[in-house]
């Protein structure tokens, strides 16, 4: 019996969304020019009869779609979706496959609002399934694999590409153009080779069970926006996005998020006129602000995000919202996830 129990197979459910892991192209030669989102998850599965030995592998197709066209309301679609199943006593471990372009931000909501320590597993390719050397078999089939291990549970959402599992709050895509494409600032969790696990350190940020959002509770998701620093900038950016309804405007900065003395004037007023900002960093290898170094954040009540990307820090500013609009309080949750 013993024996039996320890031989049963995980329940791996994969919820697929598009993105090039699904995408197919005219030629084998085609690994940058396809189409992304063809291939519906059946096909996905069918293609790889090896994941019948790591799990009971299931599919659902939750939408078809590149993921840079991904909206809040696909989030919220996928969220709860995700959520149900997670609840669900016969279900064990969650997949999700993902166009790569906005894959680091749907990691990051779903580590932020899902309240479960099953495993939840993102992943996409850098290639169509129709080209040489296609990298989405191998890392479906280490997503699937780690999804069905009882040492994935309780690490937050998961991000499997290239052999390296990321924490899917740290990890973005930093290039587009090799399948080595995602990368964390902080390195990643572990690798999985031949299906199996290999873990080297822990997520140090709430997430998940130890979160203090939760899908359940949101409704929908507030109007952030971001807007994108360099040299020469002017205010005409931050000022329209206010203006069209942003609760808060992720200021995407050079260096240390640091603000052009063009636009601090404009900032100063859109935040006294009840508009959070947020100084982000968009520097390549992964930025990190600090509060009150560059400029005056407790002066001018701004937050910091501390080393979220522009484009995470979005995402955690939305779910934030639908707690707060205090700006100690999003700062503490700057600093705390
Ligand atoms: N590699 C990819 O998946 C890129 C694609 N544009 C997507 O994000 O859906």
């Amino acid at each position: 019996k013993e024996v039996e129990t320890q031989t049963k197979l995980a329940n791996v459910v994969v919820l697929a969304t598009g993105g090039t892991i699904a995408g197919a192209g005219a030629s084998a030669a085609n690994s940058a020019t396809y189409q992304a989102a063809k291939v519906g998850v059946e096909q996905l599965i069918a293609g790889i009869p090896e994941l019948s030995k790591l799990a009971n592998v299931r599919g659902e197709q939750v939408m078809q779609i590149a993921s840079e066209s991904i909206t809040n309301d696909n989030l919220l679609q996928l969220g709860r979706r995700v959520s149900e199943l997670a609840d669900s006593k016969d279900v064990d471990g969650i997949v999700i496959t993902h166009g790569t372009d906005t894959l680091e931000e749907t990691a990051y909501f779903l580590n932020l609002v899902e309240k479960t320590d099953k495993p939840i597993i993102v992943v996409g390719s850098m290639r169509p399934g129709t080209a040489m050397s296609a990298d989405g078999m191998l890392n479906l089939y280490n997503a699937v694999a780690v999804a069905s291990s009882k040492e994935a549970r309780g690490k937050g959402v998961l991000v499997t590409m290239n052999d390296e599992i990321q924490s899917g709050r740290d990890v973005s895509k930093m290039i587009n153009i090799k399948t080595e494409a995602f990368k964390s600032p902080w390195g990643p969790l572990g690798m999985v080779v031949e299906g199996k696990s290999y873990w080297f350190r822990l997520p140090a940020k709430r997430h998940t069970m130890d979160s203090e959002f939760d899908i359940k509770n949101i409704k929908s998701l507030p109007d952030v926006e971001i807007a994108y620093s360099y040299g020469n900038v002017d205010d005409t950016a931050y000022k329209a996005l206010a203006q069209a309804g942003a609760k808060a405007i992720i200021h995407a900065g050079t260096g240390n998020g640091s603000v052009s003395s063009r636009v601090v004037p404009a900032l100063q007023a859109l935040r006294k006129d009840g508009v959070q900002i947020i100084r982000s960093s968009h520097v390549n290898a992964g930025g990190f602000v600090l509060r009150n170094a560059e400029q005056p954040d407790d002066k001018y009540d701004w937050v910091v995000a501390h080393d979220l990307n522009p484009q995470k820090a979005r995402i955690l500013a939305m779910v934030a919202l639908t707690k707060t609009n205090d700006s100690k309080e999003l700062q503490r949750m700057f600093w705390e996830y």
